[in-house]
C-alpha cells in the first residue's frame, strides 16, 4: 500500500471524476496526481466497463512508469436495455458534452412511465502496477432518471439521477454526500480492501 501511495496516476482526463477520486483518496492522506491533459488518449473499444478500465490504466502505468488507476463508468437505463452503458461518454455522438447527453437521455424516456425510470450508475476501477498483476474493482448506485435536470453539482448525468430516499439528485449532494454512496467511492473503497488483503498476504 505504502508503496502505491507515495506514487499512483490517476489515468482519468474527466475533471469530476478527478475531484471526487482525488476527495477520496485525501479522506486517506494520500496525494494523487491525475494525468496530464497533453496524455495520450486511450482508445476506449472494449465492451465491458471492466476491460475499459484495464485498458486505460494499464496504457498509462506504461506511459509513465508508475502505477495508474482508471476508472471506467456509465449509466444503464432499464427502460433502454441498459444503454447507453459503456457508451454513455458518446451517447450523443464522439464528443459530445454532458448537456447533450443529457438532452439525448431525456428525449429517449420521453414516452417512459415514472414506474419504469429506473436506472443505476456503474464504476469499475482499476488499478495497473508495472510488473504486477492488475487489480479490478466494482461498485453500483441504483436511481430513477427525472425527466428534468435539478442541481449543479457533479458532472455528466448527475442532474437527472434521482436518490428518490433523498428526494435529491446527485447533482444536488455536496461532494462528500456523493462520495458516501456512489458507484465510484464503492469500487474505490473495494479497491483499498485488496490492496490491504494483498498487504496482509505479503
Ligand atoms: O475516460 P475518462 O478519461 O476517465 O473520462 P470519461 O468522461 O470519458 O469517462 P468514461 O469513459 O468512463 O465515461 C463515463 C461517462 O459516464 C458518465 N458518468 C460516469 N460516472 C458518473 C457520475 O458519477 N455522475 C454522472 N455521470 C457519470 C459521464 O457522463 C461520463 O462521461
Ligand atoms: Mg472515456
Amino acid at each position: 500500500m505504502e508503496q502505491i501511495q507515495t506514487k499512483l496516476l490517476l489515468a482519468t482526463k474527466n475533471q469530476g471524476k478527478v475531484k471526487e477520486i482525488q476527495h477520496f483518496f485525501a479522506e486517506l492522506g494520500w496525494h494523487v496526481e491525475a494525468v496530464p491533459q497533453t496524455a495520450p488518449d486511450v482508445t476506449e473499444d472494449q465492451e465491458t466497463f471492466a476491460g475499459n478500465a484495464i485498458k486505460k490504466a494499464e496504457e498509462m502505468a506504461r506511459a509513465f512508469h508508475m502505477p495508474a488507476l482508471a476508472d471506467d463508468s456509465g449509466l444503464e437505463v432499464d427502460a433502454l436495455q441498459g444503454r447507453p452503458g459503456v457508451y454513455s461518454a458518446r451517447y450523443a455522438g464522439e464528443h459530445a458534452s454532458d448537456q447533450q447527453n443529457n438532452e439525448k437521455l431525456c428525449a429517449e424516456l420521453a414516452s417512459i412511465s415514472d414506474g419504469e425510470r429506473t436506472a443505476r450508475f456503474v464504476s469499475a476501477i482499476a488499478l495497473a502496477r508495472p510488473g504486477q498483476e492488475t487489480l479490478v474493482a466494482f461498485g453500483t448506485l441504483e436511481g430513477y432518471i427525472l425527466t428534468e435536470g435539478r442541481g449543479t453539482g457533479g458532472f455528466g448525468y448527475d442532474p437527472l439521477f434521482l436518490l428518490p430516499e433523498r428526494d435529491k439528485t446527485l447533482a444536488e449532494l455536496t461532494i462528500e454526500e456523493k462520495n458516501g454512496i456512489s458507484h465510484r467511492a464503492k469500487a474505490l473503497t473495494s479497491m483499498i480492501e485488496m490492496l490491504k488483503m494483498e498487504d496482509r498476504q505479503s
